[in-house]
């Protein structure tokens, strides 16, 4: 651990001092900070996870800028630019891998990697649909499966990365992890990620040349750009009600419709049939859709209230949104309880059932026991509702 030292005059008698203490709490993954009797402020550095004293120059300006606090005054004996790895270690071959390391950490964490395992998990599961026996798993059916996959995680790296570009100042708050936000990236790293994406994404849809699987990119970008970019009419994100449309317009219709269309028409050139379990999915996911964009702003409420984002917790609070995401899932798990129960195959009805009332059992015990005052209850919660939206799709394909 390297470790900056703050003088003790600038935190203790600068004006803004309360502003600054409701930020105390947020750091990122890489800095702790640590207090003495006398009023001496240490902020430690993980040196092991790559941040350079430009970092942590970058986020203390952020930090303490209500605080009489320059660069002059932080002492250290790391210069601008310069990793806060000690020197001994220059010649190890470990610190070879290091900055590989942290890069891949940094981009893992910018990818949202909980939406990338959506997206892909729900792509594959509805690509299955469209089999119907297993000679039809050949690889034409993988290679038009693989770039579909390919096509739309470039396309989500995209619209979260957009969203992280757009929001660097509210996450410096929400979520100072993320890569923009800890000043890991630059804006200019930011923009070039998200462009080169784009492109990518664009490019492969338009090799394979499949009108489905292209449509729903176009359609995803457009939503995802107007959902975070903050020019006249856009920013959708403003409104939850709009938010929460374009979210459940990709994750509950395109995903289901058009990934299912690239399969059963591009890949196996048979006409479009639209069957019980594709509806299901589609009514499904309008649910969890729904539940998605509601939840995942729960925990960010000091962050959008500072910026005038009227999410549905900023409006209504934390426990009334909390209580309504974990409601609408129940009803959708009892609906589709009911809906293995009518299913004229034995095999189909018992896991469709025994499945889903498991999910809800799982969701009702986590629900009662949470502690809602508590962000890091608040997103572990979240991280479940997400694992709950992966097994949902790994059902889908056994609903018959
Ligand atoms: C290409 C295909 C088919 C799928 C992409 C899969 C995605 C990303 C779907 C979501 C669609 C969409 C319009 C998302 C916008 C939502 C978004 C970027 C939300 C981020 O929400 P914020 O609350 O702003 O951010 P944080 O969670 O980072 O706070
Ligand atoms: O992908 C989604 O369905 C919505 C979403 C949720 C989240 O927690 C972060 C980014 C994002 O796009």
């Amino acid at each position: 651990m390297d470790s900056l030292r703050l003088r003790p005059s600038s935190l203790r008698s600068a004006p803004g001092a309360a502003a600054a203490r409701r930020r105390d709490h947020i750091l990122p993954s890489f800095c702790s900070i640590q207090r003495n009797g006398k009023g001496r402020v240490t902020l430690s550095i993980q040196a092991s996870k790559g941040p350079t004293i430009n970092h942590c120059k970058k986020f203390l300006d952020w930090k303490y800028s209500n605080h009489r606090i320059s660069h002059q005054s932080i002492n250290t004996s790391a210069k601008a630019g310069q990793s806060l790895q000690p020197e001994t270690e220059a010649h190890d071959p470990a610190s070879f891998w290091k900055p590989i390391s942290s890069s891949l950490d940094a981009f893992y964490r910018f990818s949202r990697p909980h939406t990338i395992i959506g997206t892909a998990l729900s792509i594959v599961s509805v690509s299955l649909l469209a089999v119907e026996s297993l000679s039809d798993i050949s690889p034409l059916f993988l290679t038009g499966l693989l770039e579909a996959v390919v096509a739309a995680l470039f396309m989500n790296i995209y619209i979260v990365g957009l969203n992280q570009l757009f929001d660097i100042e509210i996450d410096k708050i929400n979520k100072p992890t993320l890569p923009l936000a800890s000043g890991e990236y630059s804006p200019a790293t930011g923009v070039a990620i998200v462009s080169v994406f784009a492109a990518m994404s664009f490019g492969l849809g338009w090799v394979v040349g499949s009108p489905p699987l292209f449509w729903a990119l176009f359609i995803s970008f457009v939503l995802g750009t107007a959902y975070s970019v903050n020019l006249p009419y856009f920013r959708w994100k403003r409104s939850a009600v709009v938010a929460a449309l374009c979210i459940l317009a990709v994750r509950a219709v395109i995903v289901q419709l058009a990934f299912f269309l690239h399969i059963q028409t591009f890949v196996f050139r048979r006409p479009a049939v639209f069957s019980k379990p594709l509806i299901f999915a589609t009514a499904f996911m309008t649910f969890f859709s729904v539940v998605i964009a509601l939840f995942k702003d729960i925990p960010d409420i000091e962050g959008d209230r500072i910026f005038g984002i009227q999410s549905f917790s900023v409006r209504l609070g934390q426990s009334k949104v909390f209580w309504t995401c974990v409601g609408l899932l129940e009803v959708a798990y009892g609906v589709a309880i009911l809906m293995g129960v009518t299913s004229s195959s034995l095999w189909s009805k018992s896991l469709t059932v025994v499945g889903h009332a498991i999910l809800a059992s799982i969701l009702w015990s986590s629900a009662r026991s949470i502690d809602l005052t508590s962000k890091a209850a608040i997103t572990s919660f979240y991280m479940l509702i997400w694992r709950l939206f992966y097994a949902e799709y790994l059902l889908i394909p056994l609903v018959r």
